[in-house]
Formats: structure tokens, C-alpha cells, sequence
């Protein structure tokens, strides 16, 4: 007979077979999934795209995540090699990984949120909305996937160009009968993270004790800093404005150009991604006050979809937050914003309703 150690041995060696990262009935994964089901509270989430360059650390931060009880790693390529690897740190989460189209759906099942930067980034010399021709497919086909298996989860939708993504996911998601704006959420927050630590450069403070609302979308000139409602209060320079705006707007591309070819921002999107999606799990857990910019359905413009300051909460962007107060500066760089942001949303639309 098999000694109760040979058996949990044997056990510990069926998980470590790669083909077994997803497998079947009585797995030691499948026991502590169950064990983290019924133990520590936390949320189940997924993420698509998890082996590229965002989704590696991404999946790192998300598995030191407390909040975390179940990660489901998914990508087309090395999705078990990135899984192996992280599964390794003494944390809470379970982690699980899923490899190519025939297991999106395994991934997908029973997530509360799943998060996605899956697809191809930039180069130097391209714009966001060049990637467009093979993003838009590849979100089309993973959020075709959420509808049918997680169809309550939130969505964090990281994959370029945002400005015409979340109107593709949303179309998607219309057309399944599983919309609900409020759980779709563009992630803009590295505009944010960007904004803080400029500012807080120039204004000679602590970044983490600077807030920058960043309103409009995530492109150029649809990004929008406020940096009129700057948290602590300040003032700047007309030069200083320009300066910041610019550099603020230009965040990605000054990251694209560094890297000469070798991709764009994954280290800081990764914080970024992760400093959101925590807080829309805290929104999820009930927490009250979970506040943040994110790119939404919106009717705070006349525009369909719109980044501005939401509260989130059990069902997602609870309560979408007015622009507020904006000098003229502001005023005449949100015109600006709306014209390029209005081509980009029916762009993404039209993709799925043509
Ligand atoms: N929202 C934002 O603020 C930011 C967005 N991005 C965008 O995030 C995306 C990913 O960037 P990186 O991680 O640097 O790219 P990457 O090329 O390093 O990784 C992308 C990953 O997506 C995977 N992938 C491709 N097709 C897939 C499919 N059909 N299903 C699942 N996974 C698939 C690839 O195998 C790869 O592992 C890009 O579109 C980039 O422009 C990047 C930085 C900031
Ligand atoms: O610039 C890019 O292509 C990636 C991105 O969205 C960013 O870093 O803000």
C-alpha cells in the first residue's frame, strides 16, 4: 500500500507535468483551489495575454495580491512556462495556466475579474491606433470567450488602442447579450501613474502624495491631465503646463522610443494594472470610497465612452464623476481630445457591428 508521504509525493509530481498546469479531477491544484475556496476569502482572476511583457509581471504582482485566492494565466504561447515559475512564491493565490484558443474557455470559467494585455505593442514611429488591425481580432475573440463563461466578471481592458477596444468588447459583449457598462473598464491608470510622478517632480513632493485626475482617453492628445484639480492644491506656469501636458500625453511614446524597438511600457503598466485592478477588487469586496480614472461607457461628454474619475464598487463603475472645474487651457485641449476620440470609439464599434 502507498505511504500517506509517496502519496503526496506522487501527487506534488503529477503537478509539476506542464500538461497538468490544467488538468482533471483530484489534482493537488483543483484541492487548493477548493482550499482557498473555502479558506481565506479572495477573488478569482485571470489574466489574458500573461505571458508577454506587461503580463509577466502582471501575474507576479497579482500573486502577491492578498486579495487573490485563484490566478488563472492564459496566452498563447509559454503560458505554463510563466505559470511553473510564479507558482513557486509563497503566496496565497492558486495559480493555474491555460495554453492557446482550445483552453480560453477553462481560463475563463467562474472569474470574478479578468484583466487583459494581451496583444502586440508598439514600435517607434507607430501610433497606438496602428496596432488596431491585429488587436481588435484578438480582443473580438477573448471577450467572445468572457460572454460565455464569466459574462458578470469585471474587465480591465489593456490591449491597445483602448480608445477603440472598450467599444469593440462592448459590441462584442451587446451582441451576447451580456453587457453591462459598468463592469467594462479601459485601464488609463498609467496615464495617472505618469501624471503623479511628473507633477510631483516638479512640484519638488513625494509622488504618493500627489493625485492628478487624467480624463479623455488613452492616445495622444485624447489624454487629458486636469491639472487644475492637482491634489494637494498648486499652481503652475503656463510653461509649466505645457510641459506637463506634453510630457504627460507623450508618457508611452517617450517609453517606445527608449526601447528602440523592443516593445513599450510593460514594468510600469504592470504596477499600474495592478494598482487598478486591487482597487476594483476592494470595489468588489464592498469597500466604500474606491476611487480612480478608468475609460467608460459615459454620457459626461456626448461622447458614448469617456476616462474620467469613477467610483468602484460591488457591480463595478458605480458612479461616473463629473470633469469639474477646467481652466481654459483645459477647456480648449478637451475639444481637441473629443474630436480624435470620437473617430477612434466608432472605429472599434463599427469593427463588430459592420
Ligand atoms: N493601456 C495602457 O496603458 C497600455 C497598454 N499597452 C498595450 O498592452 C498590449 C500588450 O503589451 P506587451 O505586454 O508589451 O506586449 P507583448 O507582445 O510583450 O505581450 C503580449 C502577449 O499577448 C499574447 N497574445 C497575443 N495574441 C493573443 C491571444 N489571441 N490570446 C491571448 N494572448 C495573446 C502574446 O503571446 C504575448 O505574450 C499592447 O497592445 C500594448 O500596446 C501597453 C502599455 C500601456
Ligand atoms: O505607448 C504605448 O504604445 C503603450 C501605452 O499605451 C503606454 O505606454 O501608455
Amino acid at each position: 500500500m502507498q505511504s500517506e508521504a509517496n502519496f503526496r509525493i506522487s501527487k506534488i509530481s503529477a503537478h509539476l507535468n506542464p500538461s497538468n498546469f490544467q488538468m482533471g479531477e483530484n489534482s493537488m491544484l483543483e484541492q487548493a483551489e477548493c482550499r482557498a475556496k473555502g479558506g481565506a476569502p479572495g477573488f478569482k482572476v485571470a489574466i489574458l495575454g500573461a505571458a508577454g511583457g506587461i503580463g509577466q509581471s502582471l501575474a507576479m504582482l497579482m500573486k502577491m495580491n492578498p486579495l487573490v485566492s485563484v490566478l488563472h494565466l492564459y496566452d498563447v504561447v509559454n503560458a505554463h512556462g510563466v505559470t511553473a515559475d510564479i507558482s513557486h512564491m509563497d503566496t496565497g493565490a492558486v495559480v493555474r495556466g491555460f495554453l492557446g484558443q482550445p483552453q480560453l474557455e477553462d481560463a475563463l470559467v467562474g472569474m470574478d475579474l479578468v484583466v487583459i494585455p494581451a496583444g502586440v505593442p508598439r514600435k517607434p514611429g507607430m501610433t497606438r491606433d496602428d496596432l488596431f488591425k491585429i488587436n481588435a481580432g484578438i480582443v473580438r475573440t477573448l471577450c467572445e470567450g468572457i460572454a460565455k463563461c464569466c459574462p458578470n466578471a469585471i474587465v480591465n481592458l489593456i490591449s491597445n488602442p483602448v480608445n477603440s477596444t472598450v467599444p469593440i468588447a462592448a459590441e462584442v459583449f451587446k451582441k451576447a447579450g451580456t453587457y453591462d457598462p459598468k463592469r467594462l473598464l479601459g485601464v488609463t491608470m498609467l496615464d495617472v501613474v505618469r501624471a503623479n510622478t511628473f507633477v510631483a517632480e516638479v512640484l519638488g513632493l513625494d509622488p504618493r502624495e500627489v493625485s492628478v485626475p487624467v480624463v479623455g482617453g488613452h492616445a495622444g492628445v485624447t489624454i487629458l491631465p486636469l491639472l487644475s484639480q492637482v491634489k494637494p492644491p498648486c499652481s503652475f506656469t503656463s510653461e509649466e503646463c505645457e510641459y506637463l501636458t506634453k510630457r504627460i500625453q507623450d508618457g508611452g511614446t517617450e517609453v517606445v522610443q527608449a526601447k528602440a524597438g523592443a516593445g513599450s511600457a510593460t514594468l510600469s503598466m504592470a504596477y499600474a494594472a495592478v494598482k487598478f485592478a486591487d482597487a476594483c477588487l476592494r470595489g468588489l469586496r464592498g469597500d466604500a470610497n474606491i476611487v480612480e480614472c478608468a475609460f467608460v461607457a459615459s454620457q459626461v461628454t456626448e461622447l458614448p465612452f469617456f476616462a474620467t474619475r469613477v467610483r468602484l464598487g460591488r457591480t463595478g463603475a458605480e458612479e461616473i464623476f463629473q470633469l469639474g472645474p477646467m481652466n481654459e487651457y483645459e477647456r480648449a485641449g478637451l475639444v481637441e481630445a473629443k474630436k480624435e476620440l470620437i473617430a477612434s470609439i466608432e472605429k472599434g464599434a463599427s469593427f463588430i457591428s459592420k
